[in-house]
């Protein structure tokens, strides 16, 4: 079988004269065109089509085994936390503290492992996890409406991230914390928020004193929305009173004994800075400062607008916290500029997949082979909820014409929608009325849709980075997640980062993927600021031959399953194909 084939398996074929100069680079080596086509044909061989990207001559391809650079980066982040190894001591310890009381604690470790949970923490006095909610009464006088809304929740135990730094903060330290996407970092924060407010409202407190005392920023409106309903489910019972900060709200809050209300305050940097450049905010009180997302928040873009939110939170014992699933030692350098004596938390493999995501990267050849093996992963049947990850609005855009011409129940979020129609989609999604959803890389981070089963980066994300967050909109909270990344030729250079991630993952890559020689970090920067120029969808599209074959091919199959499964006499309209299930999330809205 041809790489060409495989493209094509179970759906049109590629039509191999209009691409006729990559099919001959692949015929008469099948097997290296398997590897090419697909992670899942692996080989430790070098293919000789690969002089196609021109790296044959790089020098590099020698370089057999584990991936130097992958290698390279763990040994470097091992020697920065290697330091005394101990279990954790919590639950001999958790029943004896009470609240008040001086709490034991060893004045050995300045490093501390706790390695039955994969939790790497680094720092001085670092606080003893916690192993259950319960603890959290005992030790902090966690509050009882808490306590119930966590069960509530149905959350038995505390998740890797969450026996850390919920401790830490309720210490009152400063913290930066890196744990996998979908392993509970909202809750690891807002928890301990919550237990730090003190009484809602202060309404008799002077006006110093009074108004928002907690401030969550997130880089996006989406995140900072979930992030409140998350907030408000956990405060149920009491009477804190959390904001969200948008047009409707800034306005609210211009009258002063509104803004003396509001307890939490979430928001994104522009909607902050322009609320304190109005006037309407002052954060002299904010005592608990989370930067969520903090990598994305503090590279160029949001940086500045950070930098005025952090010169306005002016309460001295201020305590800061970030949060992310990603934190390059360059951004970490930043946020090591204005946290005090932080505690560095760090869950898994730092920089990793969610190891719950079973992960595919797979040549096409062009645009044209990605929408072909798109349309031919629709035809195989995907399960829904499924979402489609590409590079721009315009993108976006086309590819949502396409899906929908090809009878997909479809939707797309980008930064041009309106606020309602961005939040209609997320909505509909979530609640299963939309299957699949196209998203630019606005709904990457953060987004917490729980049953995704398939993420499809259609366009190569722009930085590792941004391929761990995409990816991670699956596989979240240990359910299983598939995602499948695709490349053309454009995209071979950047290739050898996403594969290292999948290696670390303890995925199969093909050695081929992991001999690519690295992108130059002139090359990275360029990438991370300008995206590769593709060829429209619409024209890769053309004139839509391929998807009337695609319809064409998957009403046979449907009909054909139809013919199978259904009962005799029963010709109503069922079910047909996973394709056109009708599921429901099991998400809350
Ligand atoms: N202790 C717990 N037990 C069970 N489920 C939990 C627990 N804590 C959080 N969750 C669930 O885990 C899911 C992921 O949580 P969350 O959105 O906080 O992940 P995250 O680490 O912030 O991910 P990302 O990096 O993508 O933002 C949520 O659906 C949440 O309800």
């Amino acid at each position: 079988m041809d790489a060409f084939a495989l493209l094509s398996r179970g759906g049109t074929q590629f039509d191999k004269r209009r691409f006729n100069k990559e099919v001959n680079l692949f015929s008469g080596h099948k097997k290296h065109a398997e590897t090419v086509a697909s992670t899942s044909h692996t080989t430790d061989e070098f293919p000789e089509e690969l002089d196609f990207f021109k790296y044959a001559e790089s020098g590099v391809l020698g370089t057999k085994g584990e991936g130097a650079a992958n290698g390279k980066s763990r040994a470097a982040d091992s020697e920065r936390t290697v330091g005394v190894e101990r279990q954790s001591q919590g639950s001999g310890w958790e029943g004896s503290a009470k609240r008040g009381t001086k709490r034991k604690r060893s004045l050995e470790p300045e490093r501390t492992i706790t390695s039955a949970r994969r939790v790497r923490c680094t720092g001085e006095s670092v606080p003893t996890p916690i192993h259950s909610f319960v603890s959290l009464q005992d030790r902090y006088g966690l509050a009882p409406e808490l306590r119930k809304n966590i069960a509530e929740k149905g959350y038995l135990t505390p998740t890797d991230v969450q026996t850390q730094c919920i401790p830490v903060l309720l210490e009152k330290r400063d913290l930066a914390a890196i744990a996998p996407t979908g392993s509970g970092k909202t809750l690891a924060y807002l928890l301990p928020v919550f237990c730090l407010l003190g009484a809602p409202g202060r309404s008799g407190a002077s006006e110093k004193q009074a108004g928002a005392r907690a401030l969550i920023v997130s880089p996006t409106r989406e995140l900072a929305m979930q992030i409140h309903n998350e907030a408000l489910k956990l405060a149920k019972g009491r009477k804190w009173k959390v904001v969200v900060l948008n047009k409707a709200t800034g306005n609210a809050l211009r009258d002063k004994a509104a803004r003396k209300k509001v307890d939490l305050l979430i928001t994104t940097p522009l909607s902050l800075v322009s609320a304190l450049d109005e006037g309407i905010l002052n954060l002299d009180n904010i005592r608990h400062l989370i930067l969520d997302e903090a990598d994305r928040l503090l590279e160029e873009g949001f940086l500045k607008q950070i930098e005025a939110i952090l010169a306005a939170c002016s309460y001295p014992e201020i305590q800061k916290a970030v949060f992310s699933a990603t934190l390059p030692a360059a951004v970490e350098a930043i946020a090591n500029t204005f946290l005090r004596r932080p505690i560095r938390v760090i869950v898994g493999v730092k920089d990793s997949a969610t190891d719950t995501i079973h992960q595919e990267l797979l040549f096409c050849g062009s645009e044209i082979g990605k929408l072909q093996a798109l349309r031919n992963l629709v035809v195989e049947g995907i399960q829904p909820p499924v979402l489609i990850f590409v590079q721009s609005i315009e993108r976006a855009q086309e590819l949502f014409h396409e899906l929908l011409y090809d009878g997909l129940n479809v939707d797309v979020v980008h930064s041009e929608r309106t606020k309602a129609q961005r939040e209609d989609a997320v909505r509909r999604f979530r609640k299963g009325e939309v299957w699949v959803l196209i998203a630019t890389e606005l709904m990457a981070r953060g987004m917490d849709f729980k049953g995704v089963n398939l993420v499809v980066n259609y366009d190569f994300p722009q930085t590792v980075q941004s391929y761990i967050h995409r990816i991670g909109r699956t596989g979240r909270a240990g359910r299983q997640g598939k995602a499948v990344t695709y490349f053309t030729k454009e995209d071979a250079p950047y290739v050898k980062s996403v594969a290292n991630v999948l290696k670390a993952s303890g995925q199969d890559v093909p050695q081929y993927m992991l001999d690519l020689p690295k992108p130059s970090k002139l090359k990275k920067r360029e990438l991370k600021r300008h995206p590769i120029e593709r060829k429209d969808i619409a024209r890769a599209a053309g004139a839509g031959v391929g998807r009337n074959l695609a319809n064409k091919k998957r009403d046979m199959i449907c009909a054909s399953k139809r013919r199978k499964t259904e009962p005799a006499g029963d010709k109503g309209g069922k079910g047909d194909s996973v394709v056109r299930r009708q599921v429901v999330l099991t998400e809350d809205e």
